[in-house]
């Protein structure tokens, strides 16, 4: 890890609208001192442009039970019209606290993506399908301007498979492999909750073993890509991920959040206590 390495902080479709001023005062005051990479996702700002996103059947699984957009041309064009959409908004956030900004698309060189699978579950039947997603494969930092202080650079997760086809990716795994090539200490992902719950709990800190344990026992939906993320980010040499809705300062600083880190320990789970006013 260089001193001059970037935060990489992921923000989720969930919720990108709706963080307070408050939490951009906060992470612009980080990103004057740091440098910063601002990865966001899409859910709901899409689901907002047409309701046909929100359908079941907008949503694919894997083969091993991952979720994933089902992608066409037509669904990659609407993620780029929501995207320019929500970099200028963000982009212009941070231009009015002294921060400026550059929108990256990873499909512009900086994210590459391998052949995507061809056969997925549609509700209960198994299809094959032409769907435009591909596992991430390489992130290449020379693809942009240097991070530096002062500056914000807002990643929209798209890819470029083998074929040289725009393709989409999950954004808290596309996050994590950004944080790792770019050699980030910390990476944040910023979601609509307070911190990871076990069995209803909320969980202050726990390795990355005890992590996957809950991840294929318990985690669904949205939190179970974050927990496959964070695992990812660790093991590409990022010391700490971060999951909360807090300011990310106070995130980094462990106050708040459920914070994930290699552990050789792997029942390691420490639990959140809530002071209630
Ligand atoms: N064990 C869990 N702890 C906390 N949240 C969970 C858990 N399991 C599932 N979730 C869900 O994960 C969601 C966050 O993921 P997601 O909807 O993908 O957000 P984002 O758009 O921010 O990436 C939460 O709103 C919550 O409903
Ligand atoms: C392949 C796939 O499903 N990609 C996701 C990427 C966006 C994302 O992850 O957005 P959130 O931050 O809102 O979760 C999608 O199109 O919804």
């Amino acid at each position: 890890m260089s001193a001059g390495a970037p935060l990489v902080v992921k923000l989720g479709g969930s919720t990108a609208h709706a963080m307070p001023d408050a939490w951009w005062d906060d992470l612009a005051a980080h990103a004057a001192d740091r440098p910063l990479i601002l990865v966001h996702g899409w859910s709901k700002p899409l689901r907002q442009l047409r309701p046909q996103y929100a359908l079941p059947s907008a949503v694919l699984r894997d083969r091993y039970g991952n979720q994933s957009r089902w992608t066409t041309p037509e669904v990659i064009a609407d993620i780029k019209t929501v995207s320019r959409t929500l970099a200028g908004q963000v982009g212009a956030l941070l231009d009015g606290r002294g921060i400026g900004h550059t929108h990256v698309f990873g499909s512009d060189g900086l994210v590459a993506a391998g052949a995507g699978e061809r056969w997925w579950w549609q509700g209960k039947q198994l299809v094959e399908l032409d769907n435009l997603v591909g596992p991430i494969t390489t992130v290449t930092p020379g693809a942009v301007t240097p991070p530096r202080p002062g500056h914000c650079h807002v990643v929209t997760p798209l890819a470029l498979d083998p074929a040289g086809r725009e393709v989409n990716t999950d954004a808290d795994r596309a996050a994590a492999a950004v944080a790792g090539a770019f050699g980030s200490p910390a990476l944040v992902l910023v979601t609509d909750v307070d911190h990871l719950l076990i069995d209803g709990r909320p969980v202050a800190r726990i390795g990355a073993g005890a992590a996957a344990d809950f991840r294929d026992r318990g985690a669904t939906g949205g939190m179970r890509k974050k927990l496959r993320a964070a695992g990812e980010a660790l093991d590409r040499g990022v010391d700490k991920v971060v999951i909360g809705s807090a300011p990310v300062s106070e995130l980094l600083a462990e106050r708040v959040g459920t914070v994930l880190t290699r552990s050789g320990r792997k029942e390691q789970v420490s639990w959140r206590h809530l002071e209630f006013s």
